[in-house]
């Protein structure tokens, strides 16, 4: 008999991004803090014991082909570290805009390897081989794996440390003539700093005495190395032109598209909301979420 569960799967945004210049393989070190916010997708997992193990994914046909999705690269990786032979049929409801910087790939991925974990104890894998799982669907899916509502992220993304979440209100903004692709952000940024021998980036303590300031007084002080290579400026140069009036926080998250203002007082987030709706009008979609706690 079919067995079902399902579990939301939150995306997050970074309040603050410094990328460092290539390890030998490719990747590159952050420094980040990463947020979650209210926005979620739902992945709904239905299974039933069997011979061999098998997994069919529904609702991201639009996105990527079948084998490429997050949700059956985990599942499968899951399988192959423990051996587990459960027939999966997954569907993923898609609430997070897609090549957003909001980790929606990451998130899905990581809520379905939870569940699995849950589902069938005698195949569970040891902390540190689910962990090893999780850096190999993607970089971001252990912040999402540990379930904190805000971490320090550190190295390719495999170091969490978690945060005192700092919940509030936050308006998501997704440019609707634009999108983002991980992979040739981080190659623009390569290019851009091509002569460059060092990066800057904030020491851990005085980055985490900002992140206890009110959201207003991270301007300036936390940033997102990402935004000022994008192609897209002049968008968030005309966002930022309305949200700078207001009281609070703001910034691209992770590679973009996806824009953020974040503040204690949820009027000025709906303010903000106002005047960018009034602004943009169809070129973008909007969001009144919050920040996790
Ligand atoms: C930039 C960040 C910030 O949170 O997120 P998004 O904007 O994608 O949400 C992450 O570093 C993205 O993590 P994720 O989206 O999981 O990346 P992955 O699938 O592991 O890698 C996609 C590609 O990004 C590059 N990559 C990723 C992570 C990293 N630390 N260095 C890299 O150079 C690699 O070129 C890789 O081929
Ligand atoms: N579960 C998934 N949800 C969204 N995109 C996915 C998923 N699995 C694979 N992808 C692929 O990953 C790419 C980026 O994923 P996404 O997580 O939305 O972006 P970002 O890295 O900007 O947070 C998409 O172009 C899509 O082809």
């Amino acid at each position: 008999m079919d067995t079902v569960c399902s579990r939301p799967a939150h995306a997050k945004i970074n309040l603050h991004l410094a990328v460092g210049l290539p390890y030998p393989d490719g990747y590159h070190p952050i420094q980040s803090l990463f947020a979650l916010v209210g926005l979620s997708d739902t992945i709904t997992l239905r299974w039933k014991e069997s011979e061999t193990f098998d997994v069919q994914v529904q609702g991201l046909e639009a996105y990527c082909s079948p084998k490429d999705n997050t949700l059956t690269k985990a599942a499968r990786l899951w399988h192959e570290a423990g051996g587990s032979t459960l027939h999966l049929e997954i569907k993923c409801d898609k609430q997070i805009p897609v090549k957003a910087g909001l980790g929606g790939g990451s998130s899905d991925a990581a809520s379905l390897l939870a569940m699995l974990q849950a589902i069938d104890s005698k195949h569970a894998l040891p902390a540190q081989v689910l962990h090893s799982v999780a850096l190999q669907v993607g970089s971001d899916v252990p912040f999402f794996l540990y379930g904190y509502s805000a971490a320090l992220v550190t190295g390719k993304g495999e170091n969490v440390a978690p945060l005192d979440s700092r919940p509030m209100p936050a308006l998501l903004v997704m440019p609707t003539f634009f999108d983002v692709s991980t992979s040739s952000a981080y190659r623009m940024l390569d290019e851009m700093r091509l002569n460059q021998e060092n990066v800057y980036m904030p020491g851990i303590q005085e980055l985490l005495q900002i992140y206890e300031k009110p959201s207003h007084k991270w301007r300036g002080l936390l940033y997102n190395d990402f935004q000022s290579c994008s192609s897209n400026g002049a968008f968030y140069t005309a966002l930022e032109t309305v949200a700078k009036e207001y009281e609070g926080f703001f910034g691209m998250s992770g590679s973009g598209a996806c824009w953020f203002f974040v503040s204690e007082d949820a009027s000025q987030v709906h303010d903000v909301h106002a005047d960018v709706v009034a602004a943009f009008g169809p070129r973008v979609r909007c969001w009144i979420t919050h920040l996790m706690s």
